[in-house]
């Protein structure tokens, strides 16, 4: 379990996260999703001690990263695969982090074909693809057998193949009861491997949810509502309950989620108001995300009107 409390880290005068509470679970696939630059890498360095916190805690079942007796045990990262000595060979890097740590030379080989390296191990590190280099990262990160598992990006640079295998394998490494934190800047991919999602925008928590909870949120249509009585419609539409929002797009134009047309033409009705457009608007997944973290902010003040 890794517990996130009111962590901030700033950089200068940069908030890179700002305040995030959160607890990853074990047993099942936690995806942290975030655009470019919403945090996620920084919230995965504190975890495990390579970035120190401005303010609040990160810990790893109960303990900061550092005061575990070994940490490679506890904790598996793939942080940045291009971090690695590019003349050794993959398996001569593998055995230098297992001597580090008294893990035998067994579980590297098994950490070799768990990770579909078998016929590249002897090749140096320097000329690997970037699938490779992720999958040797992976390779790395499984080392020590940890009960916690931190991926940030790992299909990144990953072919269908490679992205299914990651799939599969953070499936099976949470069906063991394990810990798993996985990173990636794409919904789509996300939605298809994690089981609960952690939304990072701008450095805060916009949404921390079963995956099917925030497909539901992001993909929730809209309704263009036209009214020239728009602010009069407004209230009456969000009247109706916490989840109704209606933000003006234009002075006669609304936008309303949480309510179907039918009901805001009652509504309009019951007041007296003439509608001259009632448009069901549907946001494609991507689309919708999109939105959800460019206004993280505005979005999250929404949510929780
Ligand atoms: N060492 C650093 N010094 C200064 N600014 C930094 C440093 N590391 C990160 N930042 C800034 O903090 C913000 C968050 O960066 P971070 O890498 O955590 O985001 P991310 O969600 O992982 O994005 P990406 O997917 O691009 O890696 C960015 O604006 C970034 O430029």
């Amino acid at each position: 379990m890794i517990e996130i409390r009111e962590l901030t880290k700033r950089f200068g005068d940069k908030t890179a996260v700002d305040r995030i509470t959160a607890t990853v679970r074990p047993g099942v696939v936690t995806g942290f999703l975030g655009p470019n630059g919403a945090g996620k890498s920084t919230t995965m360095r504190a975890i495990v001690g390579l970035d120190r916190p401005t303010s609040g805690s990160v810990t790893v079942n109960g303990k900061r990263y550092a005061d575990h007796a070994a940490p490679l045990r506890e904790v598996g990262a793939l942080l940045d695969a291009k971090a690695i000595h590019t003349g050794r060979t993959a398996y001569n890097h593998l055995l230098a982090m297992a001597a580090t740590h008294g893990i035998g030379k067994s579980r590297v080989h098994e950490v070799i074909a768990m990770t579909g390296l078998e016929s590249v191990a002897k090749k140096r590190v320097g000329g690997f693809s970037l699938g490779m280099g992720q999958r040797l990262g992976i390779a790395a990160a499984l080392l020590g057998d940890p009960q916690t598992l931190i991926l940030d990006e790992p299909v990144n640079g990953l072919d269908p193949e490679g992205v299914m295998w990651v799939r599969q394998l953070t499936r099976h490494l949470a069906s063991q009861g394990r810990t798993v934190f996985l990173s990636s800047h794409l919904m789509s991919e996300m939605a298809q491997t994690a089981d609960h999602l952690v939304v990072l925008g701008r450095g805060r928590i916009i949404a921390d949810a079963p995956v099917s909870e925030v497909l539901a949120l992001a993909t929730g249509s809209a309704v263009r509502v036209r009214t020239p009585l728009a602010a009069d419609l407004a209230p009456r539409l969000t009247a109706e309950g916490g989840s109704v929002t209606a933000s003006p797009a234009e002075p006669d134009l609304l936008s309303v989620a949480g309510l179907p047309p039918a009901r805001i033409g009652e509504l309009a009705m019951h007041a007296g108001i003439v509608l001259h457009e009632l448009t069901p608007v549907s946001a494609s997944l991507e689309d919708a995300y999109l939105e959800l973290t460019q206004d993280a902010v505005e979005y999250h003040s929404e949510v929780s009107r």
